[in-house]
């Protein structure tokens, strides 16, 4: 099958129909023109020789993994001479496109560098002294070792006291011994563990005489450097096939009286002397810093699945005709069905708004970072506490929104080579990991339930929890005026009042004679809901803001575009959560009536533009991977391209006729 030259009529003609400046919209979706550039210029670079994603799909686990690594290996040798030639000695090139969304979308089951460049090389710069970077982090970052972090145990993932890897300092030969005492204390998942690295971070419960100090952060050598074969006292493998991300190669490992040198501790925070003498670190969340900084980075990440997905389906629901809307005229663009919008264009605006939000929140990131730098440490509750928000929130969101998207794509959405499966495998695992959504939720639910005591007691609160305080010193909520400002605040009042339900349910638990653990158990549905509405209300906010400041600096047609999509996001979110509105603001039914003319004016509005929308995401055909997805829209041509290279059309007749089938028939006779 040729795929013609030319883009797909239909698709075309979308693309005339745009009223803004794609390039002008891109720009501002990538936050500035500097990643744009890095970013084209990297799949100028990276794209050239990937392999079909359809043969990829056809080959064994081994294959795979291995096709996959001899794939990463030569997309990092490329930026690394990439690297030489925009900024000699530079790391950003390197930095910016493996730890960015493109990253982990080069390889369609997922690579097993990801954790050694987003959690390895960077807890080793930033846990690590000055010396230990010298010895361990720079040879990390050159890659001439690979690493990965090594946490989560077949027992414990969430709750981290709970891990039982022990780290006991022997004073006599100025060393650590590592141990996995039990099989629940098998270190289970780190990727890249299974087969890939040769060093690791291990996260172990320090012991001193046999006293607990709490977890800290190990470097250790797993494997041989030349023969890659495992150290001794050291258990090592690949944990097997998942429902996705296959070429990730998450790992096992045990260890049994394994030494290494005292030094090897990560001592930026804590320390151990070698007389025993424990220091502690000025805050002990410190050793959680290297998860804060990845829960930042999966809002940019999923956010981007997000938009892969919506990409994929409007580019498809402009190519694909079904269905006459009236019985004597032709067939539509399914995108012409409302129903069809309905289900597409919340999800672009979705993954726009998520995507706003996260650049919000890794700025936030890098800022507390630097004060972390210089000894301040009070900005890492509020981080934590929006990172967890927007990390269970925006999961949850792509995750959902992807299904959706693909259901839209009917049956050919279901296609290995549409590409939804490794998206939303993707997307899903960052549900899990990383903190899994509900504990992080109820980690927020714990902020907020102490953050309304801050409030009741005077105290000034966080700035991104500062809402709480203006909306509880309301009798009621303000007049319904509808305006966005409104449908902002109207999410802050359901959050506050859903914040004060939880936080009254629990002191009549406390008052009832629970204790307060068992009393934040049970009141752990109200802490959650309250938790992802704060969320929702955050998301929707930074929209609003970054739609109506800095004006001056876009176009007209750009601020009317974005004007839409606020629009659409506002009472779109507002509608999703209107059952919890409705229990504390008095709403009309003419009040619901025009959020939902709203909602239908303003999908009609948006239709013109939605492929050159999409096509601003500008994902390169080599990332999207998708025979529904392409820019050219060349559709048909390339799902029958695509089946032309099942194993199964290689040959008139499977070895399996003979065998089974024709017995079988024969017998039946
Ligand atoms: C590509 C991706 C690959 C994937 C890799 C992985 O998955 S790697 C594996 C990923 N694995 C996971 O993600 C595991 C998920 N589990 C966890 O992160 C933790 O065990 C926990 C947060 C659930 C509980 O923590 P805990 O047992 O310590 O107990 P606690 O709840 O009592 O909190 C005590 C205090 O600490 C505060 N605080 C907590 N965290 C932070 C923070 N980061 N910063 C700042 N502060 C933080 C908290 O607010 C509280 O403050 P308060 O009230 O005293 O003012
Ligand atoms: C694809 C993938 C890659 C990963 N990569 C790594 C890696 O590189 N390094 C690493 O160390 N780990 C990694 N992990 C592990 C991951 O971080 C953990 O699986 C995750 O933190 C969840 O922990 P858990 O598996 O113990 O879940 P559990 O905590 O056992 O969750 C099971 C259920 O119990 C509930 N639950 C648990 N505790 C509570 C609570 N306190 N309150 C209410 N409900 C609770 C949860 O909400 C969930 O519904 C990876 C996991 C996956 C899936």
């Amino acid at each position: 099958m040729t795929i013609p030259k030319t883009v797909n009529p239909d698709l075309a003609n979308e693309r005339k129909k745009a009223t803004f400046d794609v390039e002008e919209f891109t720009a501002f979706i990538h936050d500035g023109e500097s990643f744009l550039q890095l970013k084209r210029l990297a799949e100028e670079e990276l794209f050239s020789d990937l392999p079909d994603p359809v043969e990829l799909d056809y080959l064994s686990y081994e294959d795979y993994y291995n096709r996959t690594v001899e794939q990463c290996v030569n997309a990092i040798t490329k930026v690394r001479a990439m690297q030489e030639r925009v900024n000699p000695g530079g790391l950003e090139v390197y930095h910016t496109l493996m730890t960015g969304p493109m990253g982990t979308t080069l390889m369609p089951g997922g690579t097993p560098m990801g954790v050694h460049f987003l959690m390895f090389t960077r807890a080793l710069k930033n846990q690590g002294t000055p010396e230990q970077y010298e010895k361990f982090g720079r040879r990390a970052d050159n890659c001439e070792i690979l690493g990965t972090y090594v946490q989560t145990e077949l027992g414990h993932g969430t709750y981290l006291r709970g891990l039982e890897t022990r780290a006991d300092y022997d004073r006599q030969t100025d060393e650590f011994v590592l141990n996995t005492p039990k099989l629940t204390s098998y270190k289970w998942w780190p990727g890249g563990l299974g087969n890939t690295v040769n060093h690791c971070i291990v996260v172990a419960q320090l012991y001193i005489d046999d006293e607990p100090m709490g977890l800290q952060l190990f470097f250790l050598q797993v494997r041989d450097e030349q023969t890659h074969k495992a150290l001794p006292g050291i258990d090592i493998g690949d944990i097997g096939k998942k429902i996705g991300l296959q070429a990730v190669n998450n790992g096992y490992l045990g260890l049994t009286n394994v030494r290494i040198p005292r030094t090897n501790m990560l001592m930026k925070n804590a320390k151990v002397l070698p007389d025993g003498t424990f220091v502690k670190s000025p805050v002990s969340q410190l050793a959680y810093f290297p998860m804060v900084f990845v829960r930042c980075m999966i809002v940019l990440v999923n956010s981007g699945f997000h938009a892969m997905a919506a990409t994929i389906a409007t580019r498809y629901s402009a190519v694909r005709r079904q269905s006459p809307i009236k019985p004597d005229e032709p067939e539509p663009q399914v995108l012409d069905h409302v129903t069809q919008q309905m289900k597409i264009v919340p999800e672009i605006v979705t993954a726009i708004a998520y995507r706003l939000a996260g650049v919000k929140l890794n700025k936030m990131y890098e800022e507390t970072a630097s004060a972390v730098g210089l000894s301040d440490y009070s900005r890492l509750p509020e981080l934590h506490a929006l990172a967890c928000t927007l990390k269970a929130s925006c999961t949850y969101d792509s995750t959902f929104g992807i299904e959706r998207l693909r259901l839209a794509c009917g049956g050919h959405g279901y296609l290995a080579s549409a590409n939804f499966g490794n998206i939303f495998t993707w997307a899903t695992a960052a549900c899990t990991y990383e903190g899994e959504n509900s504990v992080l939720y109820l980690q927020v639910g714990k902020i907020l339930l102490k953050t309304w005591g801050d409030m009741l007691s005077g105290k000034p609160l966080m700035p991104t929890m500062a809402y709480l305080g203006v909306c509880a010193s309301w009798h009621e909520f303000p007049e319904w005026t509808g305006d966005w400002q409104c449908l902002v605040q109207a999410l802050q009042y359901a959050a506050t009042n859903k914040t004060l339900i939880a936080s009254k349910s629990y002191t009549r638990r406390l008052e009832s004679g629970l204790s307060p653990p068992d009393a934040f158990n049970v009141t752990g549905i109200e802490l959650t809901q309250a938790a992802e509405l704060h969320g929702r209300a955050f998301v929707a906010n930074n929209f609003f803001e970054e739609v109506t400041q800095n004006r001056e600096n876009r176009s007209a047609s750009l601020n009317n575009l974005l004007e839409q999509l606020l629009e659409l996001y506002l009472v779109h979110t507002v509608q999703r959560h209107m059952a919890d509105i409705l229990r504390f603001i008095h709403l009309t039914d003419e009040h619901l009536t025009s959020l939902q003319d709203r909602l239908e004016t303003v999908l009609a509005e948006l239709r013109p533009n939605l492929v050159a929308i999409c096509d601003g995401f500008d994902f390169h055909d080599k990332v999207l991977s998708s025979v529904l997805g392409c820019y050219d829209g060349n559709v048909y041509e390339r799902i029958f391209e695509a089946a032309k290279k099942s194993p199964l059309n290689q040959r008139d007749v499977p070895a399996s006729f003979a065998q089974h089938l024709k017995p079988f028939m024969r017998s039946s006779l």
